[in-house]
């Protein structure tokens, strides 16, 4: 048997770091949310105890370092499964862009594989297998829009945003999580993004107030780092974006949008100097509606 899997893209609307804890990750308060730019797996059960993986792209690596392998030999440990799997994956998500790709993509596996062994693990239990893997595989499994803070495992769904189109822009640099948070400073933050604020424009169903509010601070150590990250910004600003802002530790700057006609405009701009240019939706269909 063969079953399919869409692993979306996610994006953090709102990214704020409290503190460094003891066992090395930071404290974190994340809006969550995703859109509709997706790997899709393909996994096909093995009588042999194998777990292969393949994918089209050819810049992932495809042994045990890959997450979607990690996910399978997790929860065949975890659930004396002794069948093998064949995972395809069909990579559209660009990697090390601040878009979960990875983890996204070990979330589809642990939702499949549920499916594909018939094992039944209520979702809350995939959630938990999730965080073993990486801090944002627990929203992938989840989906919608979620507050996640602790380390960013801890999930509390909400209301999805107002819906809009997304400009997703990734410059032709690779950034390293763990080297951004490496190098945060929370004393260098002037101004940290207002989780309450951004809430109530959530909840009031405000696009102006979504875009007023965006914020992330990981955006003082990335653009520090590649100004060509706020270049990115500000030319999608002036083209017409109603908010922008880089999504996780970076590169991939997103502009939401409201309008389609505008749509054109920011698009062929961007592409005059950036070549990875995606125009999305966001993805307000799973997760608690408002
Ligand atoms: C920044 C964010 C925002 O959504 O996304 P990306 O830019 O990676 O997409 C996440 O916090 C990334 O989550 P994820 O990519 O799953 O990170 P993990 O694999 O758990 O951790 C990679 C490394 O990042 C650092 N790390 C990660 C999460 C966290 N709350 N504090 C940290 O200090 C640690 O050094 C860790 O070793
Ligand atoms: N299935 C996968 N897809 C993409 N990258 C993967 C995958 N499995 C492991 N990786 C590795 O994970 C790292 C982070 O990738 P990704 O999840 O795309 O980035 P980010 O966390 O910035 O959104 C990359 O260095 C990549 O080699």
């Amino acid at each position: 048997m063969k079953i399919y899997e869409k692993a979306p893209a996610k994006i953090n609307l709102l990214l704020d770091v409290l503190r460094k804890r003891e066992d090395g990750f930071h404290e974190v308060e994340m809006i969550m949310t995703m859109v509709d730019l997706s790997d899709r797996l393909e996994m096909e059960e093995l009588q042999r105890d194998a777990i292969i993986i393949s994918s089209q792209a050819g810049y992932i690596p495809l042994d045990e370092k890959n997450l979607a392998f990690q996910a399978a030999r997790l929860i065949k440990e975890r659930y004396d499964v002794k069948k093998g799997v064949y995972i395809h994956l069909d990579k559209k998500i660009p990697v090390a862009a601040g878009l979960a790709g990875g983890s996204s993509d070990a979330a589809a596996a642990l939702r499949g594989l549920n499916r594909l062994w018939q094992l039944g693990i209520p979702e809350e239990e995939l959630s938990l297998l999730g965080a073993e893997l990486g801090s944002d595989v627990p929203f992938c499994v989840t989906g919608g829009t979620a507050l996640a803070t602790g380390r960013g495992e801890k999930l509390e769904p909400i209301e999805n945003p107002p819906s809009c189109w997304v400009v997703l822009a990734k410059p032709p640099i690779n950034v390293s999580t763990a080297d951004v948070y490496g190098r945060f400073r929370a004393g260098a933050i002037e101004q940290h993004p207002s989780l309450p604020r951004m809430l109530d424009a959530i909840r009031a169903g405000s696009f102006t107030g979504v875009c007023e509010e965006l914020g992330n601070v990981l955006e003082d150590v990335t653009l520090r780092l590649y100004p060509e990250v706020r270049m990115l910004k500000e030319s999608m600003l002036r083209l017409g974006a109603d908010g922008v802002l880089m999504s996780g530790s970076g590169p991939t700057v997103f502009g939401l949008v409201s309008k389609e006609a505008k749509l054109a405009r920011i698009y062929n701009g961007l592409r005059g100097f950036c070549k990875e240019v995606y125009v999305v939706r966001m993805l307000t269909s799973p997760g608690v509606q408002s």
